[in-house]
């Protein structure tokens, strides 16, 4: 009888992975930034007990964030910088800075706090806002990593050419930011293999997940698998929409492949159960509504926004999440969950007076 063919599994023992955790930053988002100084300290410290080697602190929308569009923190980036950084004993801090949003002046200040490492992120197909912030990000010595949000919009070679601008700009790693938890491993392999294609072997190149279709963790493999060397998880998940790629349970798959992170897997695991879950609002799941954002490509920052304005206008979240995944809406377009929701409030007769209330 012919025997059944043998599956080669890729080896990727040995190869280096930093593990970059965002708790403390995309959580924020799950949190509607409602993270005290304190806490943000306690699971700083327990992160960095670990062995995480980079955490990032931020505002959910990263340096400049704290606005009407983006909502409050309970402290100004500064604080929440000069009270974590200090304490850690070997994690670096990491900041995320969207240009237009965050300036150069406020890159200045999280340096001065502490920061040491910066994600400089844009729109996939919008790198080129971003050369001042990355080389005044080089000019400081920091870590600086090019991040290209809602990559499912941009096609591997457009990707390609994104990361390359980055590069040029000065950045020292290019992420494929898959801010939709769209993406399948497929989509991943394609993305990552034309960046490696381009970059100098020197860049490394990262993958920062969400777990809207739960392939946070396949979806992060396909990424080494093709020469990422960064990855970006919460542990337990803590991040917008279904969150980011779990991290404890991402590094037991490491470890079990034999990759090398320095992370400690039982003491991470413990600051899932012991320290995140307990000050979660709600269960950062694959849920209705978050498996929405996956399925429809849409920017996972938008869940509580839509969930607001399903609230408030009588149409389902999830009808508002594909409405806008249709619209291709992106990052910076959080003004228009609520007037899409509107609208389709309007159409379907749910809003008879707005008229007469806008006249
Ligand atoms: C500002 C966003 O939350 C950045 C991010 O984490 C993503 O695009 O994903
Ligand atoms: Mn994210």
């Amino acid at each position: 009888m012919p025997s059944a063919p043998q599956v080669q599994e890729p080896d990727l023992r040995g190869r280096k992975v930093v593990l970059h955790d965002m708790c403390l930053r995309d959580g924020m988002h799950a949190k509607r930034e409602q993270i005290p100084v304190e806490q943000m300290v306690k699971v700083a410290c327990a992160l960095d007990a670990a062995g995480v080697p980079l955490i990032q602190v931020t505002h959910g929308a990263g340096l400049g964030g704290n606005s009407l569009q983006h909502g409050f923190a309970m402290a100004s980036n500064e604080d929440y910088l000069s009270a974590v950084a200090p304490q850690m004993k070997q994690a670096k801090v990491s900041v995320l800075l969207i240009p237009g949003l965050g300036t150069m002046r406020e890159l200045q200040s999280a340096y001065d706090c502490g920061a040491r490492a910066v994600t400089v992120a844009t729109h996939c197909t919008e790198a080129d806002t971003s050369p001042q912030h990355i080389a005044y990000a080089r000019k400081l010595g920091m870590d600086t990593m090019g991040f290209l949000m809602m990559a499912h919009l941009n096609d591997p070679a457009g990707i390609a050419r994104q990361g390359k601008l980055m590069e040029d700009y000065g950045a020292q790693t290019v992420y494929v930011t898959d801010s939709a938890g769209y993406m399948l491993p497929a989509d991943v392999r394609a993305r990552v293999g034309a960046l490696r294609a381009v970059l100098k072997p020197e860049t490394e190149i990262g993958f920062h997940g969400h777990h809207n279709l739960g392939m946070g963790i396949a979806n992060s493999i396909a990424a080494i698998e093709e020469g990422a060397s960064r990855i970006d998880g919460s542990v337990a998940g803590l991040g917008a929409g279904a969150g980011n790629t779990p991290l404890e349970a991402f590094l037991a798959v490491c470890d079990r492949m034999g990759m090398v992170t320095g992370v400690d897997l039982f003491k991470l695991m413990d600051v899932a159960e012991d320290v995140i879950v307990p000050m979660m609002d709600h269960m950062v799941r694959v849920d209705r509504e978050s498996l929405t954002l996956g399925y429809a490509g849409v920017y996972s920052t938008f869940l509580l926004h839509a969930k607001r304005a399903a609230a408030r206008f009588g149409v389902s979240a999830r009808e508002i999440l594909v409405e806008l995944g249709r619209r291709k809406m992106i990052g910076g377009q959080e003004d228009m969950i609520e007037d899409t929701a509107m609208s389709m409030a309007k159409e379907r007769g749910l809003l008879k007076d707005v008229g007469r209330k806008t006249a």
